[in-house]
Order: C-alpha cells, then structure tokens, then sequence
C-alpha cells in the first residue's frame, strides 16, 4: 500500500485508519486543504498523472482555481468530459472537512454546458446544498475567467463509517 500523510502532512504509513479518521477533523481557517492523500487521482501532490488540484474553504464551501492539460485531452482541444467528471467529483470530495465525517460518491450528475478548454482558466465552487441523514446532496459550478458557467455538477455523497474503507482494502484486517 502506497504510504499515507494525515492532514498534517505528517506520514502514517499504511495506518488507513489514522487517515480516515484525518477527514473528521474540521479545519476552520481558509488556508489551502490537505489533498485527500498523496497519490489521490484528483488532487495528490504525488501522482504525476492526476490533476493536482488545490482546494481552499470558501465561506461554507471550497473553491479551486484549476486548468487541463494535454494529458487529459478528448477532442482536440477539449478536456475529456470524463477527467472533467473525475476534478468534480474530488472537489466535492473536499466538502468532508467542513461536514466532518467520512462519506463517498453514489451518484454524481454533471451538465457540460459548454467545451472545458484545455490550458485555459477556471474557477470550481462546491457546496452542500442539504443533508437528510447519511445523504449529502452537494452542487457545483465550473465557470471561465468571464464568468460564464461551463460545468454544472451534483452529487449525493452517502455517509460512511471507517470500516467501509477497512472493508476495501486489498487484504482487509476485519
Ligand atoms: C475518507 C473519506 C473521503 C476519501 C476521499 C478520497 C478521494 C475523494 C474522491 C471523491 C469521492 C469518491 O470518489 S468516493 C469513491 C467512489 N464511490 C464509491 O466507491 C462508493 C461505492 N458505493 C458504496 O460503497 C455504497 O453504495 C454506499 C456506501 C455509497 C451506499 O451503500 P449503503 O450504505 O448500503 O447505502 P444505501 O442504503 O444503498 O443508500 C443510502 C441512502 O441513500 C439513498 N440512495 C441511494 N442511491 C440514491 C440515489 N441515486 N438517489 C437518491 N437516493 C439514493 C438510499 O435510498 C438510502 O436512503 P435512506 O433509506 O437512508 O433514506
């Protein structure tokens, strides 16, 4: 297993436990949040094929200034709509340190209202629109640098305990 850091940078080894338990920290300051570990798809410093996202809380949400790259091209140009889906579904991922709990993707909806140019500047806001019990109903908004919404995306996170990600390991210990 890839080595995990907390939220505090500091390495946890393969303690999975120590970093699910990092997400229910709620981190109150507006400085930039912790990637959800090293290596993660979306937003990990470390993985050379992701997307280096760089999240900061924004009033009761999180916002991002993001560009795409050759690397996640579809049509010439273009951003592929699925490297699109994957930035916004790990945006969203980045609310679980204001809501303080651990919770996962069930279903995620994206409008692509316009093509997501690649090199090209954009700013990502996400918030939670409401919660019923484990349901988290989350929306977001993709926009250019004149304002104009690209990418409209929802989503509903379902709450989880730690043992879900216990229960996903390769080799689980419960
Ligand atoms: C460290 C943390 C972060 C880690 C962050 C790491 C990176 C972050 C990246 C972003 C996040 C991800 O990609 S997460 C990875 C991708 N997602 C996953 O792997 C999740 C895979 N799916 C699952 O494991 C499961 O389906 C769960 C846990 C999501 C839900 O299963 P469950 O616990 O059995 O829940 P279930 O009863 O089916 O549904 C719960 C409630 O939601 C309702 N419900 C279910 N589907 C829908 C639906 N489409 N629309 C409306 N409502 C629905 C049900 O009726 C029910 O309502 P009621 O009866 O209660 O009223």
């Amino acid at each position: 297993m890839d080595e995990f850091r907390d939220t505090a940078g500091e390495p946890v080894g393969a303690d999975i436990d120590t970093w699910v338990r990092s997400f229910t920290r709620k981190e109150s300051d507006s400085s930039e949040l912790p990637p959800h570990h090293p290596n993660c798809l979306g937003c990990g410093p470390e993985n050379p094929n992701g997307h280096f996202l760089s999240v900061r809380r924004d009033g009761d949400g999180v916002i991002a200034h993001h560009h795409f790259d050759q690397r996640h091209v579809g049509a010439p140009g273009i951003a592929h709509g699925g490297a699109v889906a994957t930035v916004m579904d790990d945006l969203f991922g980045f609310l679980l340190y204001s809501v303080g709990e651990l919770a996962v993707t069930r279903r995620l909806e994206l409008d692509y209202l316009t093509p997501v140019l690649l090199d090209n500047p954009y700013i990502l806001r996400a918030a939670v629109r409401s919660r019923e019990g484990r349901k988290l109903h989350l929306t977001s908004t993709m926009e250019d640098a004149g304002g104009r919404s690209v990418i409209t995306a929802t989503a509903l996170f379902i709450v989880v305990e730690v043992e879900h990600f216990l229960k996903s390991q390769k080799n689980p210990r419960t």
